[in-house]
């Protein structure tokens, strides 16, 4: 009973074998009907068996539509995409004509198995002994099956075998071949096509045929194998179910056919999306192809651009420009900055205009300034302006006195040290009409205001005193007006003094270009005395006629530009700012730049004290409002807004500092020594602090003038104000030492110069300041040696003495001599030798000195002819201090 048991036991798989359809679906179809499984190892007795077996008979007509399909979709996928109808249409060509031994191998199964079951039918009631019968018969099925089998490994390794000796031939040939040996009714055609198909995947271009996806194509001819020809391997499938050559081919079940047919669908579902994607990707693409867009008529550049900003200019790809590029002979890509040559060069290839691109920076001040110049000239508005007015002359010529007397005030009485310090300017008024005077008598300033590019002069007195005539000075400040195309007027001052000899002056002018009208030159002379007041109205009126001749004229309705004649910081009232106005007018509340200063013209004042609102062109006018000191000759230039105003001053400070460290930089402590070893030159740096802008400079030209046999005065850092610790800073780092004229250092300044050891010096009186640093200098000079004669010694005896040579016995007659000093070897008051001693001894002792009174032996380097009665005079050399 138990092994009937056993015996009736049947597996899932065993059935589904048998019926030659998946495990899977056969596990279906048995819990649809009921029976208790779970997987294709779950067992069922006969009469289940036989049940499950009849529910598939019954469903094999659906069974085979299903196939069919599956079967439609793997051969269609594979080779090409025809419609759905000629995809059923074809197939059913192809089932009718595949006859082949699967198919009989298929039918005989099923053949045997019905037997089967209807054995097993019977079997249900049957006599052991019948039951011994079946067994037997499915003994000899299983028998004849396996004998199938080998029949069918046999035609394979044929197969394979003919396979690999046909390998030198082409791919295609093979296709065809195996083609035509499986599917021998289609036609030639449909071969081709097939062949040009596998050849030709029709999938999304994204899939790009790879040597890994090509091998499977050729495979796909391998399952054509002539033992075993059914529909699905007449087409070539895509599927990788042939195994490598050579290999033992193993049948394909139901349920990898189906799990392919899955993954088939699966990867034409893919390929689709990818198709829709490449559709979606080459919509995108469209609008960044600029290639239709036409090009701009001129490119505008920048220099500096590269290939990517001028694809975008030219609307035109980046890669187009670099490759142009390439063409022209340039190398370069998309990131790479190019000049403008190569940018007008590329333009000219489009066959477009190149031009570049102005760039306005309002922070360059020095060019608004320019403009408002070149803005007056054209103006229709000019109306006649006062001159601007400098005097120059040699020292003590009267230059302070003469614009005292014009100003009606006595200025040079109080000056600290007598020299000219205070800076500013002044108008004089003559029959209602305005000279202005810079307060800044002499040419150094003036050429110093001109070097910073302020040419604010229009005319230049000079000053000669008729007693003194033509004297160095003067003729620097001739040749400075004369470099400055300035006219100059002479000014022959003094001639209220007895010895005064105006024509004197005037001939010794003429050696310098300037020859009075009455001998026949255009050069103005009038006689004056500044002390006496005598003329001087007359050379008012002469540098009116001059103002005149020259047709000075400015636009008051204008934008305000100036420059700065005069700066300082006020305790009280801040930054205060000496100011020409030299075109327009400037109002108070105006928004102005001034050098990298910037603020609003708070409150404005004149030349006599008095607050004004306005200052029409050629006014000095001192203002206040800037948020710092700007320096002497600064440009003024006024803006719209005082915002505009701001961000343009301050940049012009970041612009400055950014200057003044990288100048800081060079000089260091590591290179200071080097610099001065290259250029042979030997500096004194100084820090130069003082109350005004005007002493800073006066200051800084007269130590600049020092110069003490090749040491000269470097100023490293030169501005007004109190000493403060910056400037300690600087001078402790450059090792300079601090100047500080007519100001004091700030408390914490002091100290830390005391703790780093920076010596400070303060001064009232300029030329105290120089003789200090010239004092100084001379310190640092070299020292210079002098002879002293130290004693004089007779010579009382000599001994020769081989190896040594000639030795003296001298008694000293006065001072002293000592190993180390110079001795000279006078006989008959003639020297007759000049060297130095070589041993110096008392009795037999070496000695290092022998005072007066006292005899001693010596020799001489170098010198043995040394005789009884020879004078000889010891000498050192000193250092002599400079004088
Ligand atoms: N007799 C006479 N003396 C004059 C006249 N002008 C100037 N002086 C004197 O000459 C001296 C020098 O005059 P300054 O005006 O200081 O000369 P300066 O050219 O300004 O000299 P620096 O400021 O040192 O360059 C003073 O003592 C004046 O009084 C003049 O017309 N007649």
């Amino acid at each position: 009973m138990k092994e009937s048991d056993l015996m009736a036991k049947k597996r899932i798989y065993e059935v589904a074998k048998e019926l030659n359809i998946d495990n899977k679906t056969v596990v279906d179809k048995a819990k649809e009907l009921g029976f208790d499984v779970k997987s294709h190892m779950s067992s069922l007795d006969d009469a289940q068996a036989d049940k499950l077996v009849e529910a598939f008979k019954s469903n094999k007509n659906a069974g085979k539509a299903t196939k069919k399909k599956s079967k439609i979709k793997i051969s269609v996928g594979a080779i090409r995409r025809p419609s759905h109808n000629e995809k059923k249409k074809d197939f059913s060509k192809n089932k009718k004509r595949s006859n082949n031994h699967r198919n009989d191998q298929e039918q005989n199964r099923n053949k045997k198995n019905n037997e089967r079951r209807r054995q097993n039918n019977d079997n249900k009631n049957s006599r052991p002994a019948a039951r011994d019968l079946l067994k037997q018969l499915q003994h000899k099925q299983r028998a004849e099956s396996s004998e199938l089998d080998a029949q069918t490994e046999r035609s394979r390794r044929q197969w394979h075998e003919q396979q690999n000796s046909s390998k030198g031939t082409k791919k295609v040939e093979q296709v065809k071949k195996a083609e035509k040996k499986s599917i021998p009714s289609v036609g030639a055609e449909a071969v081709k096509a097939r062949v040009e198909a596998s050849q030709k995947p029709t999938g999304p271009k994204i899939i790009k045929p790879s040597p890994a996806r090509n091998k499977p194509k050729v495979k796909k001819v391998e399952p054509v194998i002539p033992a075993q020809p059914t529909p699905e391997n007449a087409k070539p499938s895509r599927k990788k179910d042939f195994g490598k050559p050579g290999r033992k081919k193993r049948e394909v079940p139901e349920y990898e056919r189906e799990r392919s047919e899955h993954s088939d669908k699966a990867r034409r579902r893919r390929n689709k999306k990818n198709k829709r994607n490449n559709q979606t990707q080459e919509v995108k693409k469209q609008p960044t192809q600029r290639k239709e867009r036409p090009l701009p008529e001129t490119l505008v550049f920048e220099e500096g651009m590269n290939a990517q900003d001028l694809g975008k200019l030219l609307h035109r790809e980046p890669a187009e420009i670099v490759k142009k590029l390439f063409m022209l002979g340039v190398m370069t890509n998309q990131n790479q900055s190019l000049d403008k040559d190569t940018i007008e060069l590329l333009a000219a290839e489009y066959g477009i205009d190149a031009q570049e691109k102005v760039h306005e920076d309002i922070s360059d001040i020095d060019t608004l300034y320019t403009k408002e110049v070149e803005a007056s000239k054209k103006s229709k508005h000019q109306i006649k302006r006062p001159p601007v007015v400098t005097i120059m002359g040699h020292v003590d010529h009267g230059k302070t006195t003469l614009l005292d007397r014009l100003r009606h005030t006595n200025v040079s009485e109080h000056e600290a040290g007598g020299i000219t310090q205070k800076i500013g300017a002044y108008q004089v008024r003559l029959d209602d009409r305005l000279i202005t005077f810079l307060d800044t008598p002499g040419h150094a300033a003036f050429s110093n205001m001109r070097a910073r590019g302020a040419e604010i002069t229009d005319i230049v007195v000079l000053v000669v005193a008729a007693d003194d005539g033509v004297m160095p000075q003067t003729i620097e400040a001739i040749d400075h007006a004369k470099s400055a195309k300035v006219p100059i007027i002479v000014a022959v001052n003094k001639i209220d003094k007895p010895g005064a000899n105006p024509d004197h002056v005037m001939e010794q002018l003429m050696k310098y270009g300037l020859v009075p009208e009455d001998w026949g030159g255009d050069t103005i002379f009038v006689k004056i005395s500044a002390k006496t007041g005598k003329n001087v109205d007359d050379l008012l009126q002469m540098i009116l006629l001059q103002s005149d001749v020259m047709e000075l004229k400015a636009d008051p309705d204008q934008k305000a530009i100036g420059t700065v004649i005069e700066a300082r910081l006020d305790k009280g009232r801040g930054a205060v700012a000496d100011v020409l106005v030299q075109q327009g007018t400037l109002k108070v509340g105006d928004p102005i730049v001034v050098g990298d200063t910037f603020g609003r013209v708070r409150v404005m004042t004149n030349d006599k004290g008095r607050r004004v609102k306005k200052a029409t062109p050629s006014t000095p006018v001192e203002i206040t409002g800037l948020n710092d000191v700007p320096s002497s000759a600064d440009k003024l230039v006024v803006f719209d807004d005082e915002k505009t105003a701001r961000s343009v001053g301050e940049q012009r400070a970041k612009n400055a500092l950014e200057k003044q460290r990288e100048n800081v930089q060079h000089v260091t402590l590591d290179n200071l020594f080097d610099t001065m070893k290259k250029e042979n030159m030997k500096e004194v740096d100084i820090v130069l602090k003082a109350d005004v802008q005007g002493s800073v400079e006066a200051l800084q030209q007269s130590l600049e003038k020092i110069n003490v046999e090749g040491v000269r005065v470097n100023i490293i850092h030169a501005g007004v104000g109190a000493i403060n610790e910056s400037d300690v800073t600087l001078a402790g780092a450059s090792n300079a030492f601090i100047i500080g004229f007519n100001v004091r250092p700030t408390a914490t300044a002091k100290s830390q110069a005391e703790s780093e050891g920076v010596d400070i010096r303060l001064y009232n009186i300029i030329y105290k300041a120089m003789d200090d640093v010239e004092a100084a200098m001379k310190g640092m000079l070299e020292p210079t040696y002098e002879e002293k004669v130290t004693g004089n010694l007779t010579v009382r005896e000599t001994w020769k003495v081989s190896k040594v040579g000639t030795i003296a016995g001298a008694f000293v007659d006065s001072g002293y001599i000592t190993r180390d000093s110079g001795v000279r070897v006078i006989r008959d008051g003639i020297v007759k030798y000049d060297g130095k001693v070589a041993s110096l001894k008392r009795f037999k002792d070496d000695v290092k000195e022998v005072k007066q009174g006292f005899d001693c032996g010596l020799t001489i380097e170098n010198f043995n002819d040394i005789k009884i009665d020879d004078q000889l005079e010891a000498y050192e050399m000193q250092e002599v201090k400079p004088q």
